[in-house]
């Protein structure tokens, strides 16, 4: 009982915070491109309970979408219009954009936005290829500006424990890794929409763009190595676009020091049963098998809604473990992942050091085997943007 009524205030909080503080003078301001579906969990709640952080600009093609969504979020400053996301760059009063836009498009905004001298927190995946990330951490660096993609479950404290036991050695060493995330089919608008931006090829979609960069970054992110190469992959294509969007994605991998690797994602699982008529439950755990003994981390993308973490020792107990927040004390037992990823992310703009931040370079070595697995899987690599050039000669 006491376990429910701590998940429900959880919730509460995470979605209406217990403190507001009163905001910094010198507080960062966000712009947020794109009226976004994910923004307010990714950005605009957790900004509430920031001292530091005020969203201050959305923008929004659509007029009359745009000032709906403002005025339900309570943002000040509303751009509309052709040229809105520019608009956003063009203000001074922005130190910060936060990218929400469809996959194929964060390439381009980023590249405007940094080129624009904002500090940029862009949604997952970072771009389409490896080849625009890599152009993207090159600008952010050379303009000492801040870039973050935003893989929010790398931040929570549970991953970090996760990460913490599997280094410990209880286990011994990892042998094995599989890592899922999957959503049942579900009527239009529980998770996707009809016409979702992850449906679109031209917009970099797929299930491996959109779910499937989780199990990627967490078999890559718990055993500290990287694949070495693809060893199979099957997609199971979607109907929107079958040869070129899959809808499911299971990768083998083999990772340095021999440890093999297993990745599912699946955004729209077939039901069970007489004519599919039983949905499945939501798939999201990571397995890890060492030498000696097993882990399994279960609901790692929403850590913040739930988690567990088991750690089975080969003929010992097994146990349960749960981490709300870090051990020193820092963050709240109700802040969501992305209200540690923001914390992280201010911190790194103020040059303090944030309790984590990803190697510079990791959306590049992730998109490589992003590609990889398309390729195994005999499906086309995402397309570059059409400002992509590789003589790095933006144009803005
Ligand atoms: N970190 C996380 O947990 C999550 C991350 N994401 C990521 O966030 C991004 C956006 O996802 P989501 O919020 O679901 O997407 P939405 O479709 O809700 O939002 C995308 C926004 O992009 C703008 N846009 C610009 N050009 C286009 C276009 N050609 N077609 C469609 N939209 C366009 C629209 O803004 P407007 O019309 O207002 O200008 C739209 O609101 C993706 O990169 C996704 O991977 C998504 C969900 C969870
Ligand atoms: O990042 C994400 O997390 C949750 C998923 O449902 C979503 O498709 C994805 O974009």
């Amino acid at each position: 009982m006491s376990g429910l009524f701590s998940f429900l205030k959880r919730i509460r909080n995470i979605n209406s915070p217990p403190n507001v503080p009163a905001k910094n003078a010198d507080a960062l301001r966000f712009g947020i491109l794109g009226a976004a579906r994910i923004a307010p969990n990714a950005l605009i709640i957790p900004a509430i309970s920031h001292p530091d952080v005020v969203v201050l600009a959305v923008a929004s093609r659509d007029a009359s979408k745009a000032s709906a969504y403002a005025k339900k979020h309570r943002i000040s400053k509303v751009y509309s219009g052709d040229d809105c996301y520019q608009a956003v760059l063009d203000d001074p009063d922005i130190d910060v954009v936060y990218i929400p836009l469809p996959n194929g498009l964060h390439y381009e905004w980023t590249m405007r936005a940094l080129s624009s001298g904002k500090h940029v927190l862009v949604e997952k995946p970072m771009a389409d290829t490896p080849q625009e990330a890599q152009q993207m951490i090159e600008l952010a660096a050379s303009k000492n500006l801040v870039l973050l993609e935003a893989i929010h479950y790398t931040f929570h404290p549970a991953t970090h424990r996760v990460k913490e036991l599997l280094d410990s050695g209880e286990l011994g060493k990892i042998t094995g890794i599989r890592a899922d995330f999957a959503v049942p089919d579900a009527p239009h608008g529980i998770f996707f929409l009809k016409d979702d931006v992850r449906f679109k090829y031209d917009l970099g979609g797929g299930a491996t763009m959109d779910m499937g960069v989780y199990p990627l970054s967490a078999v890559r992110f718990f055993t500290a190595s990287e694949p070495v190469k693809v060893s199979s992959a099957r997609a199971v294509g979607h109907a929107a676009d079958p040869a070129r969007i899959d809808r499911e994605m299971t990768a083998r991998l083999m990772l340095q020091s021999s440890i093999e690797a297993e990745t599912y994602a699946d955004f729209g699982m077939s039901g069970w049963g007489p004519f599919h008529i039983f949905p499945r439950l939501l798939k999201a755990s990571v397995h890890v098998e060492c030498e000696r003994g097993a882990l399994e981390y279960f609901n790692y993308p929403l850590a913040h809604v739930f988690h567990s973490i088991k750690i089975k020792p080969q003929g010992g107990k097994e146990r349960v473990e749960k981490a709300y927040r870090f051990a020193d004390g820092r963050g709240q037992d109700w802040w969501s992942s992305y209200r540690y990823q923001l914390e992280a992310f201010v911190e790194q703009v103020r040059g303090r050091a944030p309790h984590y931040w990803p190697e510079a370079d990791d959306p590049v070595r992730q998109l490589q085997w992003v590609e990889g697995i398309y390729a195994a899987a005999d499906m086309p690599a995402r397309p570059a943007s059409e400002l992509y050039s590789p003589s790095h000669d933006f144009a803005v």
